[in-house]
């Protein structure tokens, strides 16, 4: 009964603020999760909440010792997830920034977009039939400033001509990641942060290793071509696929940079562009 009238009472108490204030913590939940669960911490947070399950477990059934232990050390605990899931945390708080600010850097028109990828596929593709090595980052919402500030600035415009004399051996950029923002290239010779992952294969090299690093921390396409075998790469999220061929690529890039064209686009930008997609299906 007691419990009952509790439970009443906070009932009661519940007003706007407490309900904008369990939302924001749902979502900040809800965004952590998928998070986790994207990335190698998912097993880390299971051993986490089984630990966490103990406490109520050790309590009940008066186990001294245990509970002794676990409540001392959550402390340290909690700081030690913090420094281990460093990258997680702060890709989480990217993502937040991301949706609350979202910015104009990504291509916002779907004919451009073709373009701009196009001339990139035709030089990996290019590139890779030559076996020539390449690392390419196309930013998306997560600025690359600061990596672009690694390297040289070439500031053109997007071409299949200088991408491909970008990594051409022995030339001065050629080492290390060219970054693309929009239709433009930003920089080469830029340095990626390197995965710390273990879990990928040992015949990968550190070109793939900073690729995935990239795509760990950043929302960033990064675009590897390896020197050994030619094969081309994407790695996207923290995750790496292999063996793509030219219309894969093509077909993938054009997907994701377009699913961003149509969530930034405003709904009169939303008329225009379908407007303009039905104008070129009737002539
Ligand atoms: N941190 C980094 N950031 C950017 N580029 C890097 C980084 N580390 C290595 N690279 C690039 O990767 C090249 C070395 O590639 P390595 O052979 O180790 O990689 P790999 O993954 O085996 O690729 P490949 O199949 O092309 O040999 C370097 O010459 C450099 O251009």
């Amino acid at each position: 009964m007691e419990t009952l009238n509790t439970i009443m009472n906070t009932v009661k108490n519940i007003n706007v603020s407490s309900v904008v204030d369990i939302l924001i913590v749902a979502y900040l939940i809800y965004r952590t999760y998928k998070l986790i669960i994207e990335t190698r911490a998912e097993l880390l947070l299971r051993g986490i909440i089984l630990i966490l399950l103990l406490i109520p477990v050790s309590y009940i059934f008066n186990l001294t010792m245990v509970y002794t232990i676990i409540s001392k050390t959550i402390t340290i605990g909690v700081l030690s997830m913090i420094i281990i899931f460093q990258p997680e945390i702060r890709r989480m708080l990217e993502h937040i920034g991301r949706s609350a600010f979202s910015d104009r850097r990504v291509l916002r028109d779907t004919d451009l977009l073709g373009k701009v990828v196009g001339e990139i596929v035709t030089a990996v593709d290019n590139l890779s039939q030559t076996k020539t090595g390449a690392l390419i980052a196309i930013e998306q919402d997560t600025g690359l400033g600061d990596i672009s500030e690694t390297g040289t600035r070439i500031d053109a415009l997007v071409s299949t001509a200088i991408l491909e004399n970008i990594f051409v051996p022995n030339t001065p950029l050629h080492d290390g990641a060219t970054i693309i923002r929009g239709d433009r290239i930003l920089s080469s010779g830029c340095v990626l942060p390197l995965t710390a992952n273990k879990d990928i294969s040992k015949k990968l090299g550190t070109r793939h290793r900073a690729a995935l690093g990239l795509s760990e921390v950043s929302d960033a396409l990064v675009l590897i071509v390896s020197e050994e075998t030619g094969t081309i790469s994407l790695a996207l999220n923290g995750k790496l696929v292999r063996n793509y061929d030219k219309d894969r690529l093509q077909k993938i890039l054009i997907k994701i940079l377009s699913s961003k064209i149509e969530k930034k686009l405003t709904w009169k930008e939303r008329i225009e562009a379908w407007l303009k997609r039905s104008d070129r299906t009737s002539s």
